[in-house]
C-alpha cells in the first residue's frame, strides 16, 4: 500500500527545518547506496553525522511518532535515522530497490517500509517525481512541502531528473512490527474503520469494544516485537 500522509510538518516548521538543512555540508549522494543503486544515483546528501542531519533527523522521528495516521499505517518497530537528499541540475535516481538490511553502528533493521518527506514546494522545481511501481502500475508522487509518502520497501522506484530548481527531501526506512504488507494494510483499514464507528457510536458501543479487541488480538498474533 502506498499512503500519502499530509502535513507531518506545517509550512512554518518546514521553513525552519530548511534553514538548518540548507546550511549543512552537502556531499555526493552515493554514500548510502548499495552497489546497484549507486550507479543509478545522481544527487547530494547531508552526511548522516553532520549536526544539521542529526538535529533535523531527530525532529522528523519525533513528528512521525506523534502522527496518528503514520503510526497506524506503519506500526513502526524501529525507524532508521532519516537522511536528507537534494536533486538539482538534472539530478535523478534511476530505478532501484532499497537494500533489505540497514546497519548503523550496532543498530540493524530490516527495511519493511520506505518514506519520502517532501521539503520543497512542487512549484519550486520541475521534475523530481517519485515514481513507485505498484501492482496496478506506476504511481507518480510529488507532494507539498511537509507531506510524506509511505510505501513498501520491496517496490521498485525512481526519481525523475530535476530540470529546474531544487528538490530537497528527507528519506527513510523503517522496520515495522508487522512484516507482511497485506497484514499491515488490513490492520490499518480495520483501525480506520474502528475510528469511524467510534465517532458515530462512541467508545462504549459494544461493536467498538468487540472490534477493538479483534484489532489487538490480530496485532498480538502477527507482531514481531
Ligand atoms: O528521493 C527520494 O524520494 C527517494 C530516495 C531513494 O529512493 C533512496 O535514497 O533510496
Ligand atoms: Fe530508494
Amino acid at each position: 500500500m502506498l499512503l500519502h500522509i499530509p502535513e507531518v510538518f506545517t509550512k512554518a516548521e518546514v521553513k525552519a527545518l530548511r534553514q538548518t538543512l540548507d546550511a549543512g555540508p552537502w556531499a555526493d549522494g552515493n554514500m548510502t547506496s548499495g552497489h546497484q543503486s549507486a550507479s543509478a544515483k545522481k544527487n547530494q546528501q547531508l552526511p548522516e553525522d553532520s549536526p544539521q542531519a542529526r538535529e533535523v533527523s531527530a525532529l522528523v522521528v519525533q513528528a512521525l511518532n506523534a502522527n496518528p495516521m503514520f503510526v497506524s499505517a506503519a506500526l513502526p518497530h524501529t525507524i532508521f535515522p532519516p537522511l536528507f537528499n537534494r536533486y538539482e541540475g538534472g539530478g535523478e535516481f534511476g530505478t532501484h530497490v532499497d537494500n533489505a538490511i540497514r546497519q548503523r553502528g550496532e543498530h540493524r533493521i530490516r527495511s519493511d517500509l520506505s518514506a519520502t518527506l517532501f521539503l520543497s514546494e512542487p512549484e519550486d522545481y520541475d521534475g523530481g517525481e517519485l515514481i513507485i511501481e505498484e501492482m496496478y502500475g506506476a504511481q507518480s508522487i510529488k507532494l507539498p512541502a511537509g507531506d510524506l509518502v509511505l510505501y513498501p520497501s520491496k517496490s521498485l522506484h525512481r526519481v525523475t531528473p530535476v530540470t529546474r530548481g531544487a528538490r530537497v527531501s528527507s528519506f527513510m526506512w523503517l522496520q515495522s512490527l508487522i512484516r507482511d504488507d497485506a497484514d499491515r494494510e488490513s490492520l490499518f483499514r480495520l483501525d480506520v474503520a474502528i475510528q469511524r464507528v467510534n465517532l458515530d457510536k462512541g467508545p462504549k458501543d459494544a461493536a467498538v469494544i468487540e472490534l477493538t479487541g479483534v484489532y489487538h488480538n490480530l496485532l498480538r498474533r502477527w507482531s514481531e516485537v
